[in-house]
């Protein structure tokens, strides 16, 4: 079992954490693993004596746990996640299941029980995979559980009563905690000890790698000519790394045109199907070995031609096109977008193989992800994004050969201008600026909420968020903290073209925007200063400058917010921040330690960082000397 590639698919998933439990939270952070934590409100109330095993309790729990949680994400908040992770942990003795004791007496009752004795600690756990299909949650559920065996040596009544007082049994199974001072009840364990603290690792781990790395069929698949087994699409077949044979089943029909021959279904060890493919000179007889296809690496060959054809179609407003009405024929949308029909319809089957369009014998219509993302009026369209992606990464890629050569952006080659010139341009061309605008909203949009209750920052009456563009971060700290007045800070070309972003119905007046240069100008005063996507665009140089300036105009009591992407300390997760910086900007992209390191040479302490799973994370720290509680928001 090796866990690297495992993090490594479920870096790009929104995970989340079902629980309140601290102690989970940090058994899950220690292995690299980024979720979000959303404890839920499920009710421990099921009828134990319903279950014929206290295991079947626990793992039911720890179902009804995270079901209650996806469930609410995806009704609640549009934000259906991928994956949903659930626990429970029991004690059980004598046959009979102690969960957390509700008072000091319940306490002295558990623990009198487990006195002298050897108990059992079972967790169950879940995992479920989330998707939306016609608005509605589909899961698929994995579980299992672990036990644990623990010994109790006698306790006296003294003893017990101090542990009692100590306040430490009330929020654990059983009424003890061994991690701690429960610890000193213990006498022996066998079997997991972090499964008793409320999470077992190595089992749910190795849970993991069956589903996401499930181990290579060498063995050879036996086929006779006259009976065909049942296949897979080309879709389901695995090199070991591919997600989709990992937990969906695909019925269809056999790929007539695969290049490499037959392919067959076989169940691994833990019951998934993988594909295996027998090359065609050897189906009259027994293969020899069984061709491995290397998915991955094929879908990264292919990753231009799906990037382009996601830029394209929203180029074409294909998606819009389609909110609007649908379903469509080919030959509609090629008349709306003024297009060929014979482009549009490759285009549009493009985009259904991609899984962003739908196609019935009526005509395509959008997936639920394309009207929420791609079409350009919603709430958290990424339009914007695509625009300049295709508008302005995508030359600056095609000379990724010479930016690693030279090591230096490479806008000369792709506009034909310098990287100065070439921003000023921004901020000249009124196309350009509206586009790069509209970029960094959609990313704004897309991030605000989670960026904005990573830390409850209700105590901060004033908040400057610093190139704050647009001001979308800045309406949803209003919306989240009533009292809270933000100004906008950004270059006059940039203020001056805000309005348009502007949410209709909002409380305007707590939101104000005010011109300036973060690197020449004064800054407006504030409790809470805000840089959003903005370290990672500068050198040194120029970090110096502004960190400096917002250290010496912070009060005592004021805080620094940042949001980034925070990379991990080998800085290869996430993997689309780190194919960003193959844009060469003279910034940087830095992992948690070094945001800690770097804010406090400017004397900004108590760092505390959220990894949120959205596309950015929240560095909160305070000016040096003042120590405030910042609690997070689950
Ligand atoms: C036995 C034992 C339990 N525990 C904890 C683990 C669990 O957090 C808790 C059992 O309660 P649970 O109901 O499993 O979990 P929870 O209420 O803490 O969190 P949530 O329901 O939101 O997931 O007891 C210890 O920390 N140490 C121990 O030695």
């Amino acid at each position: 079992m090796v866990l690297s590639p495992v993090l490594g698919k479920l870096v790009s998933k929104r995970v989340v954490l079902a629980s309140a439990s601290p102690r989970r939270q940090e058994i899950l952070t220690n292995v690299g693993l980024r979720f979000e934590v959303v404890p839920s409100w499920f009710k421990e109330t099921l009828e134990k004596s319903s279950f014929a095993a206290p295991y079947e309790y626990a793992i039911e729990t720890a179902k009804q746990k995270a079901l209650e949680v996806a469930n609410r994400m995806h009704v609640k908040h549009l934000r259906t996640p991928d994956i949903v992770i659930g626990a429970d942990t029991i004690v059980t003795v004598d046959e009979q299941i102690l969960e957390k004791p509700v008072d000091k007496q319940d306490a002295y009752r558990m623990l009198s029980r487990l006195s002298g004795k050897e108990h059992s600690v079972f967790t169950g756990v879940v995992i479920i995979h989330c998707s939306s299909k016609d608005n509605q949650l589909e899961t698929e559920i994995t579980d299992f559980y672990e036990e644990t065996k623990v010994k109790f040596s006698d306790l006296s009544e003294e003893l017990l009563w101090e542990y009692i007082h100590s306040g430490e049994p009330m929020d654990k199974a059983g009424g003890y905690g061994i991690q701690a001072l429960g610890g000193m009840l213990v006498e022996y364990v066998h079997g997991d000890f972090l499964n008793v603290v409320g999470f077992p690792l190595n089992h749910f781990c190795k849970k993991l790698a069956e589903l996401y790395c499930p181990p290579l069929k060498h063995t050879i698949q036996h086929i006779k000519h006259d009976s065909i087994p049942s296949v897979d699409t080309f879709e389901s077949l695995s090199d070991g790394e591919s997600e989709s044979s990992s937990f969906k089943e695909h019925k269809g029909a056999i790929k007539l045109d695969s290049p490499s021959g037959v392919i067959c279904n076989s169940e691994n060890s833990s019951g998934v199907r993988t594909g295996s493919v027998v090359p065609l000179e050897n189906q009259n007889g027994v293969s020899d070995s069984a061709a491995k296809v290397p998915s991955k690496i094929l879908d990264l060959m292919d990753g231009f031609r799906a990037s382009k054809a996601l830029f394209v179609a929203s180029k074409l407003k294909m998606f819009d096109h389609l909110k609007k009405k649908s379903p469509l024929k080919a030959v509609d949308i090629a008349n709306e977008a003024g297009t060929s029909v014979c482009g549009t319809e490759r285009l549009l089957d493009a985009c259904t193989a991609l899984g962003l369009l739908e196609k019935t014998p009526q005509g395509y219509s959008n997936t639920d992800s394309a009207n929420t993302y791609l079409a350009s009026d919603g709430e958290y369209s990424l339009h914007g994004y695509i625009i300049h992606s295709n508008d302005h990464l995508w030359p600056l890629f095609t000379h990724l050969e010479s930016a690693v050569k030279e090591g230096s952006r490479q806008n000369h080659r792709a506009f034909g201008k310098k990287t100065e010139d070439l921003f000023n341009d921004y901020y000249q061309s009124q196309e350009v600026k509206q586009r790069f605008m509209a970029a960094m909203h959609s990313i704004a949009r897309l991030t605000a909420r989670d960026v904005a209750t990573a830390f409850d920052l209700s105590e901060f009456k004033t908040a400057c968020d610093l190139g704050g563009c647009t001001g979308a971060l800045a309406h949803e700290l209003i919306q989240i903290y009533p009292n809270m007045k933000v100004t906008v800070f950004d270059l006059p070309e940039v203020i001056a073209n805000t309005s348009c972003f502007q949410p209709s119905e909002q409380r305007v007046a707590s939101v104000t925007f005010v011109s300036g240069n973060f690197f020449t100008d004064d800054l407006p005063e504030a409790d809470l200063y805000i840089l959003s996507r903005v370290l990672h665009d500068w050198p040194d140089e120029k970090i110096h400058i502004l960190l400096k300036k917002i250290s010496a105009v912070c009060r005592p009591g004021s805080a620094l917010l940042v949001a980034e992407t925070v990379l991990d300390e080998q800085k290869i997760h996430p993997p689309r921040v780190v194919l960003q910086s193959l844009s060469m900007t003279e910034g940087k992209q830095r992992s948690g330690s070094e945001y800690k390191q770097l804010l406090e040479k400017y004397g900004f302490t108590n760092t505390q960082i959220k990894i949120t799973g959205n596309l950015l994370d929240v560095v909160l720290c305070f000016k040096k000397s003042v120590i405030l509680a910042c609690t997070e928001i689950a």
